[in-house]
């Protein structure tokens, strides 16, 4: 079996009286894509929040590489290699989005060890997957709002990340930037086979497509964990999300 790289075992979140995360287990190996899933509310960016540092976890453990870092703040992390992005994207405003995918070439610098040349292909390729290229120029105000949230995947990528949080990259996104999100992530992965992906969203087929194994939360537990196909016709998982407009598909039928 491969090393993990990143583990979060029996990690629990506490805010006051709210309990957002009970002993959930995860574990991302070189290569893993797994999707979390889960109704609002049941913990998904608190996981990886804890997970990239912003929060300490209140019990449980986190080790990367076999090394504890629950110590660590979420830049000594993103050093590790551990990259994340945000629902919201946390573009610098007062840089030009291909400035901004070079703050992620110049951390991947620091990451990997690599030359001034790497850092600028690393740029170049990141904003062309992530179509971004045409807007290279523009301040993130100044872009339509589907070109910020491939930006602000396309700053992760551009640091050739051992570990990539994603938190709900195709949150506002059209039916066709989806399809284009997708693509491009994928086209991503055939070039970096071995970066493990941790990839939260709302649009279970966009999960489903992208990741063949699911975690799903419910009230800050882990209800189910498997093969994304079998997960989504989990009773229990069903259950989870009645009420909340959402569609448990199948992969074929995205598109
Ligand atoms: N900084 C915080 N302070 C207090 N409570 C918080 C904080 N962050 C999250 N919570 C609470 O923790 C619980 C889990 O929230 P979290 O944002 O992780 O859920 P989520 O699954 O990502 O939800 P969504 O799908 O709506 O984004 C919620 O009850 C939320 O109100």
């Amino acid at each position: 079996m491969t090393a993990d790289l990143l583990d979060g075992s029996a990690v629990g979140m506490r805010f006051g009286g709210v309990h957002a995360l009970r002993e959930v287990d995860v574990a991302l190996q070189p290569g893993r894509r797994l999707g979390l899933i889960g109704p609002n509310g049941s913990g998904k960016t608190t996981l990886l929040n804890v997970l990239s540092g912003v929060y300490r976890a209140t019990s449980g453990a986190i080790h990367f590489r076999g090394r504890s870092i629950d110590r660590l703040g979420p830049g000594a992390r993103a050093r590790l290699g551990i990259v994340r992005t945000f629902q919201h994207p946390q573009l610098a405003a007062s840089l030009t989005i291909a400035e901004n995918v070079r703050l992620g070439a110049a951390l991947g610098r620091r990451v990997h060890g690599s030359s001034a040349a790497e850092e600028t292909a690393r740029v170049d390729a990141a904003l062309e997957l992530f179509g971004c290229a045409a807007y290279g120029e523009g301040l993130p105000d100044e872009v339509p709002y589907g070109v910020r949230k491939m930006a602000e995947v396309a700053r992760a990528a551009a640091v050739e990340p051992v570990v990539l949080l994603l938190d709900e990259p195709a949150a506002g996104l059209s039916r066709e930037e989806r399809s284009e999100l997708i693509e491009a992530i994928e086209r991503y992965y055939r070039e970096h086979p071995q970066t493990a992906l941790c990839l939260v969203e709302h649009d279970v087929p966009l999960v489903t497509a992208l990741c063949p194994e699911l975690l799903v939360l419910a009230a800050g537990q882990a209800l189910a964990s498997g093969p994304a196909q079998e997960v989504v016709r989990d009773e229990q998982v069903r259950v989870a999300y009645l009420g909340e407009n959402v569609e448990l598909k199948d992969t074929e039928e995205v598109g």
